[in-house]
């Protein structure tokens, strides 16, 4: 499986609607998160997830870089996040986070920062859905993929394979036409890119070459 999840953070947000039914065969929407306390940026919250719900059928991937998450998570399920993921950094009471995701019916993932390591999860893996590999130090796009990253798909999907789940690898940052195969290869299978896409004029066209790349 390949799945590619434009972020709209690189999106025009004045035409936001427009922009994502640009992106044909997107296989996710990622929508980041960002509360200007655990990321130094500010973006958007659930009313905005919300409107997109209303807008698109495409699966809504949020990407939650707040402080308190667990404060939020109910707001964004309502809203109609499908996947909602919380960063291991931003709560010490992770195992209880996840499992209000998973309570209120939606697929739940984990992310970690670059200097994050994968001990970090290793108690809380076989609860997840999805493990984010965040591949740039998170709060803007447009920065450069960090390659030690590689390495990190690489331990992240034996320890997957020693559960014998079927959990998802996604990264996010810098993905782009010329290290998305390699990315591919290292482990992983849902690649999120925003510049990549939007900086494009079409998106369309950009989403299938990216996922041909893996192949
Ligand atoms: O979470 C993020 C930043 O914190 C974004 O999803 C990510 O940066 C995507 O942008 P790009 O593909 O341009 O690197
Ligand atoms: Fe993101």
């Amino acid at each position: 499986m390949i799945r590619i999840a434009p972020s709209i953070l690189s999106a025009d947000f004045a035409r936001l609607g427009e922009d994502i039914d640009r992106c044909t065969g997107a296989d996710l929407i990622h929508v980041d998160v960002m509360d200007g306390h655990f990321v130094p940026n500010i973006t958007i919250g659930p009313p905005v997830v919300a409107s997109l719900k209303k807008h698109t059928s495409v699966p809504l991937d949020v990407h939650l870089m707040i402080a308190n998450p667990q404060q939020y998570v109910e707001a964004f399920a309502a809203a109609g996040a499908d996947i909602i993921t919380l960063h291991a950094e931003s709560d010490v009471h992770l195992h209880r986070a996840i499992h209000q995701v998973k309570a209120l019916g939606r697929q739940v993932g984990v992310s970690l920062n670059p200097a994050t390591p994968l001990c970090m999860i290793e108690e809380v893996l076989p609860d997840l859905d999805m493990v984010l590999i965040m591949s740039v130090n998170p709060g803007f796009g447009g920065q450069k993929f960090i390659d030690a990253s590689l390495d990190k798909i690489r331990r992240l999907r034996a320890m997957i394979s020693a559960t014998g789940k079927d959990i998802s690898i996604e990264v996010d940052g810098g993905v782009t036409m010329d290290n998305i195969a390699q990315i591919h290869r290292a482990g992983a299978d849902t690649f999120v890119a925003g510049s990549a896409i939007f900086s494009t004029p079409d998106y369309g066209h950009t989403i299938n070459a990216l996922r041909q790349q893996c192949r």
